[in-house]
């Protein structure tokens, strides 16, 4: 079998360096062009501590994907750029596997659209970590008994977007097995400002941002006389890698968008 040829954007990125180690250790992908903003011309390998790996950045995408003509373009960048990237590769025939966070969900669709007229798959995840789609997953079943519920996410203090890519995502999955219903004494007013969270689908979501975090987030359930919390915790970014990997694997074979891990997880 050919390896399936991978670029990644951000490579030099907190993510992007986690993807190019994975993709370098596994014969079944070829890593084949790095893109970047300013390392245009250097040895991806070398930037990012792996040593020479004859793969050179590119802060180009088209001519990335042009030169290299890679099946996938992995994308850990940011919320900026993520939609345009995600575009061009569509529009080259390069499947879109999206880690990125801070798409909304107009953007998503507008993706979705692109990827069923071009005939090209694409994936975007909000969290590759099976063990947190797992959590999203059985956030989704508790909300039909337990229809209170508040989420808190953690991560650490250079996260551009607030609330993560992955609350939002539990939130929409909460949303569908849960009634909109007021959470919260009817009277109830905020002294400070953002006590409460953001709100959305009904209750509320709270950001936390602090040095020493990776990726945290806890969904606590309310009910008569008893509380369920669910947690789950990236302690490192190796934790995305499996889901990574699996997105690759799996796009090769989607003619359309598909928008989170759950959905090609195997029942
Ligand atoms: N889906 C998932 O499982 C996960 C998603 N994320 C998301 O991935 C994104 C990246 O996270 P980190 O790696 O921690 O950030 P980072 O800041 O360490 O890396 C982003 C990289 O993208 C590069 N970049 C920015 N604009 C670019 C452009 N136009 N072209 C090429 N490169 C560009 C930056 O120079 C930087 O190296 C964030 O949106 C984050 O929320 C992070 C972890 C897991
Ligand atoms: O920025 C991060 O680090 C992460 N971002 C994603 C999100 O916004 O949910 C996924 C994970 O939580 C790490």
């Amino acid at each position: 079998m050919k390896p399936i040829r991978v670029a990644v954007a951000g490579a030099n990125g907190r993510m992007g360096r986690e993807v190019v180690k994975m993709l370098v250790q596994d014969e079944t992908f070829e890593f084949v062009r790095g893109i970047s903003r300013t390392q245009g011309g250097k040895d991806v390998g070398e930037s990012i501590g792996l040593g020479s790996l004859g793969v050179t950045f590119s802060d180009s995408l088209e001519s990335a994907l042009l030169e290299n003509r890679p099946d996938v373009l992995v994308d850990f960048t940011i919320p900026a750029a993520v939609k345009r990237h995600a575009e061009i590769a569509l529009e080259m025939g390069v499947r879109p596997v999206v880690g990125t966070t801070g798409l909304a969900e107009g953007e998503i669709a507008e993706l979705a659209r692109l990827s069923e007229e071009r005939r090209v798959g694409a994936v975007i995840a909000p969290n590759f970590a099976i063990g947190a789609v797992l959590m999203m997953m059985f956030a989704a079943r508790a909300a039909k008994y337990f229809p209170h519920v508040e989420i808190i996410e953690m991560h650490h203090d250079r996260k551009l977007d607030a609330p993560s890519g992955t609350s939002l995502k539990t939130a929409e999955m909460i949303a569908r097995n849960r009634p909109e219903i007021r959470q919260g004494h009817p009277e109830e007013k905020e002294t400070l400002e953002g006590a409460r969270g953001g709100y959305r689908h009904g209750f509320r979501i709270h950001s936390i941002r602090l040095p020493g975090m990776v990726a945290h987030q806890e969904v606590i359930f309310g009910g008569p006389g008893q509380t369920l919390t669910l947690r789950h915790d990236s302690i490192h970014r190796e934790s995305f890698m499996p889901g990574v990997k699996l997105a690759i694997q799996k796009v090769m074979n989607l003619d359309r968008l598909v928008y989170g891990l759950e959905h090609l997880l195997e029942e």
